[in-house]
């Protein structure tokens, strides 16, 4: 019965809520002592992320503290690499990692056990939904195809993903083998996730910024189209956010080019543009994370320029990346209360 006042989806429906709806990506995670705790007696990452009775519970943490209107499933983007086999782990100070993939283990890519090795994700979404307050929107995600596979192709993070920029120029046919390949594994795994009970979804193009132009059109906007196609075919009453982080000037045509709902801005995106997107739909961002750690007049400012250029159209307020985890608990909670006391 709350459903109807799940104001994440109203604004993805189009409409425009004052004070605007708030989240933060990455709102669960290593700025909150209770997900170290979490964290510690979990063994590794992905064990959090397969656990689903931790996994709800690290997703509910933020949600218990500043009653966000929507809560992100706890797992990763890498969850998919991992489930092809790609051995994927996280070490601490190091970021991801996995083996490389070449051409003949992208020839060698075999869909068959995905569904299976990610159940504990599927149950964990629908334990969410019935654990979560009825007015919180639940979302799921995935990472688009040029984000998965640039990890896939460096086995590791890179800063400016020249592997996989090189490897798509030497051997275009095996890399376009490999996005079609992932925008197709990402579409079944959203559809179950929506299916396991997510209200919504995200996809997260975090390192769309490193494209030139018509790169950023055949690698991030057309595998994200295909994803979006795909989950619509399926869900046709489906919401889906897409988020091209870095992307620019570029982002002018992304929401027509994939037929995402919403369109995510990080937070070089200029207010002045991010104006003109929201006229043709919802925008999602953009405050600069160390806004957050900074607190005080910077994140006030920070708070209230956006809110006066984007507040009269469809807005979800949200960070313009993941919260860092130097932010001090206390300084979200006056992020929340700045949005909240919004007129
Ligand atoms: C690129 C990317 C990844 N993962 C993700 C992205 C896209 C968004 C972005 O750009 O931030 C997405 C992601 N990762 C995580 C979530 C959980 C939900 C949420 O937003 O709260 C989500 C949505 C948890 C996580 N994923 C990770 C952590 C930290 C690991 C830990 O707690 O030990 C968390 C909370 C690990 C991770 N996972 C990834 C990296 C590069 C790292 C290491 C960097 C780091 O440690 O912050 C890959």
């Amino acid at each position: 019965m709350d459903e109807t006042r799940r104001k994440v989806m109203e604004v993805l429906n189009g409409k425009c809520l004052t004070p605007p709806p708030i989240w933060l990506m990455r709102q669960a995670g290593r700025y909150l002592p209770e997900y170290r705790q979490t964290r510690a007696v979990a063994g590794s990452f992905l064990d959090l992320c397969y656990t689903p009775e931790l996994a709800v519970e690290v997703t509910l943490q933020p949600i218990r503290r500043y009653a966000f209107d929507a809560a992100i499933l706890f797992s990763d983007i890498l969850v998919i690499p991992d489930a092809l086999h790609r051995n994927v782990r996280f070490e601490e100070g190091h970021g991801p990692r996995m083996d490389p993939i070449d051409e003949d283990g992208i020839k060698g890519l075999d869909a068959g056990g995905v569904s299976r090795h990610l159940a504990p994700v599927f149950e964990t979404v629908t334990r969410l939904r019935r654990e979560l307050p009825g007015e919180t929107t639940l979302l799921g995600f995935c990472g688009a195809p040029w984000t998965v596979a640039t990890y896939m192709i460096a086995g590791h993070g890179t800063p400016d993903q020249a592997p996989a920029r090189l490897f798509a120029y030497r051997h275009p046919q095996a890399f376009d083998r490999l996005l079609g390949f992932l925008a197709d594994v990402s579409a079944d795994y959203l559809v179950a996730q929506l299916d396991a009970g997510a209200d919504a979804v995200q996809i997260f193009d975090s390192w769309a910024g490193v494209l030139g132009e018509d790169e950023f059109a055949r690698f991030a906007a057309e595998p994200v189209r295909r994803i979006i196609a795909s989950v619509r075919a399926r869900r046709p009453s489906a919401r889906i956010i897409a988020f091209a982080k870095g992307a620019g000037t570029l982002l002018k045509t992304y929401r027509q080019a994939t037929g995402a709902d919403a369109i995510g801005l990080d937070w070089t995106v200029p207010l002045s543009f991010a104006a003109e997107l929201q006229k043709d739909g919802p925008v999602q961002g953009n405050l600069d994370p160390m806004r957050v750690v900074a607190a005080g007049q910077a994140m006030e400012s920070g708070v209230d320029r956006i809110l006066d250029a984007l507040g009269n159209g469809p807005l979800i307020f949200n960070l313009g990346h993941g919260i860092t985890p130097d932010a001090d608990p206390a300084n979200v909670a006056a992020l929340v209360s700045r949005v909240r006391g919004y007129r």
